[in-house]
């Protein structure tokens, strides 16, 4: 479902080059819920934003639904866009329109009439559990209701595919395990394809069937298991005896 083939992305800062990710190929079936795992700085969220051209590759072929989107016109990049949704670290709400507003921006921008863009955004605000905060502003929201509505509202055009970046990095304990319930339920009920950057391994091994390790611009290793199941940690201490983990500097305990 999608091909990364030899993907390269450097950058320049203060005219130095910097080469974030370095030939990385990976491939992620439907259903799968797949895990980028690496310390600060090792291109896990260059790479997820390659897979949507968030971020265009210098160099490697971008295959989404059998589609190169490297060869997309820009209308087409677009609508194969809307068949990817995508959650952040800091949920990237917009902080002037209420909880469902945010939630229907997706629809506003395809032209769904306001009736069924009415009904869709309950359907999803009653999904994530906050229909009764439909009319309150991001600002009065914790944490993690913010993150539900970001959830909600990637998923209100009914994609393929969830991209998260760090979704629970900054939430409590108690506020992750909510959002990754949440997340497998996604993934479970509706099909969709979950991709997750983290550099918690807890993350990894609550929700993902596959997990790629990354460290300096490379994948160094990938684990996986049968979609519906978890990759251990008793797995993950095996590889190695935990060789390649430590040398991320993620605990694999
Ligand atoms: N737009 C950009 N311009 C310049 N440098 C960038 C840009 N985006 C990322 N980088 C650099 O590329 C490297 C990899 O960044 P990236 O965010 O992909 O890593 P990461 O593994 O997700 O790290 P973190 O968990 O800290 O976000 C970092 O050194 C970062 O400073």
């Amino acid at each position: 479902m999608i091909s990364l083939h030899q993907v390269s992305k450097t950058f320049i800062n203060a005219n130095r080059k910097f080469q974030a990710v370095d030939s990385v190929s990976l491939h992620i079936e439907s259903g799968d819920i797949y895990g980028i795992i690496g310390s600060s700085g090792a291109g896990k969220s260059s790479l997820l934003r390659m897979i949507n051209l968030l971020e265009r590759p210098d160099a490697g072929t971008v295959v989404v639904n059998d589609k190169d989107l490297m060869l997309l016109t820009d209308r087409q990049l677009r609508e194969e866009r809307r068949t990817m949704g995508m959650i952040f670290q800091s949920f990237n709400l917009v902080h002037n329109r209420t909880v469902s507003g945010n939630v229907a921006m997706p629809l506003e921008m395809i032209g769904i009439p306001r009736k069924e863009r009415a009904e869709r955004v309950s359907e999803y605000l009653d999904f994530v559990g906050l229909l009764d905060k439909s009319d309150q502003y991001p600002s009065m929201l914790s944490g993690g209701q913010q993150q539900r509505v970001a959830i909600a509202r990637a998923l209100v055009n009914s994609p393929k595919v969830l991209l998260c970046d760090e979704p629970t990095s900054s939430l409590d304990p108690h506020t992750t395990s909510d959002i990754l319930s949440i997340l497998k339920h996604i993934n479970q009920s509706f099909g969709v394809t979950i991709v997750i950057v983290t550099h918690e391994m807890d993350v990894i091994t609550t929700l993902c069937n596959k997990v790629s390790m990354m460290s300096e611009g490379k994948l160094l290793q990938t684990l996986q298991t049968e979609q519906g199941n978890t990759i251990s940690s008793d797995e993950i201490s095996r590889v190695n005896n935990g060789q390649t983990w430590g040398k991320l500097g993620v605990n694999h305990d």
